[in-house]
């Protein structure tokens, strides 16, 4: 058990199994939520790994909790990499801005790296309180809304395979199943343990009116699906339901995609198709008629922090260039801070001269090629020592398909 004290007088250690549910309603308090029922916290118990889970204390008193649960990273290449996703992070209004996030993160992050977490994500409330504990945005999403009677596909779009809408008890099995052969298909795809599929479909499946339809390849199998809840489920009035949310779309290729797409602007009664959290490339103005039935907004997705350097900067690949020199600086996990050779064949510690000098935060951003190296150096991200170095490192951190997280929790 960890425990730590920092000079406010607040104390940080895991948090017993007991007191997880005080732990999740200080959390749901934090967003200005209320307390789970009875009924929910029975569903959400599940979702709580209990030595995952760090509490700061005043005394006895718990003011501030942050949890985490198992995942995977799929990294530039393809390798899968364990992980940690970080969720259900709050502090209590009257705690606030006396340390308590920071003992929380300084204890997660210490915790996950004697795991063997390569890495940790998690998405933000607001984009400037993770930034200080090494996270940076390691995936670039966007909000899709397709108007519903305007959109019709074009001719041409591939569309192959059936979209059947799964029944309730189907769902997670079904899901859970096909979700493991997606995972090779994208970087920055997430492993979803147990207690994901707990926080982001058992929940919503018992809370919300949530909707699963499936595409079944020519051979029968589930190769994609769109999970999705209307609007106004409540509302009497049948035109009032406009909107459709869609919370989770996966497809193995981009024919899947097209039939998923296809099934979503056909549903009737609907003003707008909402899509959260997708890809960058994904390309639905191409694939419609009338290309303005779409709006977008696009946001940082995914929170990337690379818990262990070596590990990350081994196992992923690299592009076409001259090798690089990079010094990483990492004051919280000072295990990560040194110099790395990169260059085509892979990586190797080294004490030679760097020729870029980033935070961890920063090697997070370009890890998966959301960021370029340029374009950081050129806003005072990077220190450059050699100018030279800058499209190397632009060339060998480049993927080819935009990583994608597509996992909210
Ligand atoms: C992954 C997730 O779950 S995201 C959800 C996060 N939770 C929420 O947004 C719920 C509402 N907010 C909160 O509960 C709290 O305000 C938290 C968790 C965001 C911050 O907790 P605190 O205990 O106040 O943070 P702490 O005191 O350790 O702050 C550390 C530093 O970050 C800064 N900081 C922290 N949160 C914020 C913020 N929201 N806006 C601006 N600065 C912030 C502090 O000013 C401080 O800076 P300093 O070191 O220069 O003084």
């Amino acid at each position: 058990m960890t425990q730590t004290l920092l000079p406010t007088g607040l104390m940080f250690r895991s948090v017993a199994e007991d007191r997880l549910r005080g732990a999740h309603d200080l959390f749901l308090t934090a967003l200005h939520a209320k307390p789970a029922s009875d009924e929910l916290w029975d569903v959400m118990r599940d979702a709580y790994v209990a030595d995952r889970t760090f509490g700061a204390f005043d005394g006895e008193r718990q003011v501030g909790t942050a949890t985490s649960f198992p995942a995977s990273l799929t990294v530039p290449g393809g390798a899968i990499l364990p992980a940690a996703g970080v969720t259900y992070v709050g502090v209590r209004s009257d705690y606030r801005r006396r340390g308590a996030l920071t003992g929380m993160m300084r204890a997660q992050l210490e915790d996950m790296a004697a795991r063997g977490d390569a890495f940790s994500m998690l998405h933000a409330s607001e984009p400037v309180i993770y930034g200080r504990f090494g996270y940076g945005v390691g995936t670039v999403t966007r909000d899709i809304r397709v108007r519903s009677k305007r959109a019709r596909l074009r001719a041409e779009v591939p569309v192959t395979g059936t979209v059947r809408l799964l029944d309730g008890d189907e769902v997670l099995p079904a899901l859970r199943a096909a979700y493991p052969a997606l995972l090779p298909t994208r970087t920055g795809l997430m492993g979803r343990s147990d207690e994901w599929w707990v926080l982001s479909y058992t929940r919503r499946l018992k809370t919300d009116h949530l909707l699963v339809a499936a595409h079944y390849s020519p051979s029968g199998d589930i190769d994609g699906w769109v999970a999705y809840k209307p609007a106004e489920p409540e509302s009497r009035d049948i035109r009032a339901r406009g909107n459709l949310y869609v919370l989770d779309f996966q497809a193995a290729d981009q024919h899947v995609a097209n039939a998923l797409w296809g099934y979503l602007v056909g549903i009737d009664l609907i003003d707008e198709v909402v899509a959260y959290v997708r890809p960058m490339d994904d390309p639905i103005e191409a694939m419609l008629e009338d290309a303005y039935a779409v709006r977008d907004e696009s946001e940082a997705e995914l929170w990337l922090r690379i818990v262990d350097v070596p590990a990350a900067l081994a196992a992923r690949t690299y592009g076409i260039a001259e090798p690089v020199v990079i010094e990483v600086v990492d004051p919280l996990l000072p295990g990560n801070s040194g110099r790395y050779r990169v260059s085509p064949q892979g990586m190797e510690r080294t004490t030679g001269a760097p020729a870029l000098t980033m935070d961890v935060e920063v090697l997070a951003m370009i890890y998966l090629g959301a960021w370029r190296s340029t374009v950081l150096a050129d806003i005072g991200r990077i220190t450059v020592a050699d100018p030279a170095a800058l499209p190397a490192a632009d060339r060998l951190f480049a993927v080819g398909r935009p990583a994608w997280n597509g996992s909210l929790f």
